[in-house]
């Protein structure tokens, strides 16, 4: 089958093997929403169940060996998978399990996010970062851990950008394809707490960002059916990461840019830097798994490796802006998944066969947005929402059909946005790599209103590029 979404509509499936998050902002939730914001059917395996909110974890249970495998074969043996992104293992008896399905090469296109702490600073894996290493690096179509994660994987300092490279390449020696090293979160981390573990009791609960702690037993709960996760952090045994706190702040100056999130590639054996605008939130929670889906989105959609990473990087960026100022809960909350989503009165126009006509009635982007799409498509007298959806009337010749309206609805894909929207001024993302990424072989779908207003009708699907 093929991998992109075919002309019936019918969308690519995807698959995440991660842990619930009850706030809905990590884990399994995000990653299903993300799915959902790239059209592509989101299937799940819950490997754990956590208690948790934007303030933190309160309680964690894996879910047992049988009953992932049984949700594994239930979902492989009836889709035909296209990409798979792995969260939160808990330890290492799922580890060794999602292992034995990636070796048996039933996990294609596998995005491996080794998810070991929270945000806030909980512990997720109580396994061996090793093993992890071992068994998942060599499956792995990309690798992609925060500063943390690379520190406690290799059991080595990561601070500055260098570091961060020389970190990808030593965790591409283990096998994957690429290793993105993400350097994510506030510069208010670099000033936290020196001592890395600091007891989760003593850390703010008010909602500031705490430093991570991270911890690991010798023996994974992961390993027996139904088995906690010892989410108490540093409150039950250190890691030995050798590591200073995560420090962003020194990332980003070493960059000689102190409002950038820079995150390293490597991929096919090239180095490559990813940076977009830092935003200023505090709603980060769920960052990495939403990137990791989305890049396992992006590649079941057909997109090459490197433009999948970079466009779901661009689709983090916007959907950590678009939840800026969002106070859902009273710590770090979630990011807009749907940010480039109609907005509810325009799908019903839309859906009327009413088109907007002014710009200026779509906000202050409007224009700018439309700019960009007459730009690469000159048929179409379009502007776009900054929604990144664009609503076109097309000249009545190019639509070919009598007894159709000459009226569409262009929808583009958020990172075919993000690529125009750096061309078109000094907001957009600083980085080539990043713009390039963006720009290329990315769906677009027109759909015609019909004259009669009844319905849409989906009729085709062509590459912008
Ligand atoms: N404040 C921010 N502004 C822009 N990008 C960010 C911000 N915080 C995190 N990111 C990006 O989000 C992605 C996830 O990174 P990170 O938050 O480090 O992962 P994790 O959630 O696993 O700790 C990375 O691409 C990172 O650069
Ligand atoms: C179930 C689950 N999985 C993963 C994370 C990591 O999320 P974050 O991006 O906040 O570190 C989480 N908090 N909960």
């Amino acid at each position: 089958m093929s991998r992109a979404e075919t002309g019936t509509g019918q969308p690519p499936v995807a698959l995440t093997i991660a842990g619930s998050d009850s706030g809905g902002g990590a884990g399994i939730q995000a990653d299903l929403h993300t799915f959902a914001a790239h059209r592509v059917h989101g299937t799940s395996v819950v490997t754990a169940i956590t208690a948790q909110n934007t303030r933190g974890v309160t309680a964690a249970e894996s879910v047992g060996v049988d009953l992932v495998r049984a949700q594994l074969d239930a979902v492989l043996g009836d889709f035909s998978v296209a990409a798979v992104k792995t969260g939160m293992l808990g330890g290492d008896a799922l580890l060794a399990l999602v292992a034995q399905y990636g070796e048996a090469g039933r996990l294609p296109s596998l995005v491996v996010d080794p998810v070991m702490v929270t945000t806030t600073g909980d512990s997720l894996f109580a396994g061996d970062p090793a093993a992890y290493l071992a068994r998942l690096g060599p499956l792995a179509t990309v690798l992609t851990p925060n500063l943390i994660e690379a520190r406690q994987l290799l059991g080595r300092e990561i601070t500055t950008v260098d570091d961060m490279r020389e970190a990808a390449r030593a965790l591409a020696t283990y096998g994957p394809r690429a290793v993105l090293v993400k350097g994510g979160h506030r510069e208010e981390d670099a000033s936290g707490p020196a001592s890395f573990g600091a007891p989760h009791e003593d850390e703010p609960a008010s909602g500031d960002r705490r430093e991570r702690g991270g911890a690991r037993g010798s023996d994974g709960p992961g390993g027996a059916q139904n088995g906690r996760v010892d989410t108490g952090g540093a409150r039950s045994g250190r890691v030995e990461t050798g590591g200073a706190p995560r420090r962003s702040v020194e990332t980003a100056s070493a960059a000689g840019d102190s409002g950038s999130a820079i995150d390293v590639l490597w991929c096919d054996g090239e180095m490559r830097e990813l940076a977009a605008p830092r935003v200023e939130t505090r709603n980060d929670h769920g960052t990495g798994c939403t990137l990791a889906s989305a890049i396992a989105a992006r590649l079941a959609l057909g997109h090459p490796l490197p433009q999948a990473v970079a466009g779901a990087k661009a689709y983090v960026t916007e959907a950590l802006r678009a939840a800026a100022d969002w106070r859902l809960g009273l710590g770090p909350g979630p990011v807009h998944h749907h940010h480039a989503h109609l907005p509810p009165a325009a799908i019903a126009e839309a859906a009327r066969g009413e088109l907007h006509r002014d710009p200026a009635s779509l906000g202050p982007q409007a224009s700018l947005w439309g700019n960009a799409g007459l730009r690469r498509d000159r048929r179409a007298a379009a502007f776009v929402f900054p929604a990144r959806v664009a609503v076109a009337k097309r000249p009545a010749a190019s639509t070919g059909s009598a007894g159709r309206s000459p009226r569409a609805v262009v929808f583009r894909s958020a990172a075919w946005f993000s690529g125009s929207r750096r061309r078109l001024g000094p907001s957009g993302p600083p980085d080539s790599t990043l713009a390039a990424g963006s720009d290329t072989a990315v769906p677009l779908t027109i759909r015609t209103v019909r004259a009669d207003r009844s319905s849409f009708t989906s009729n085709h699907s062509k590459e912008t590029a």
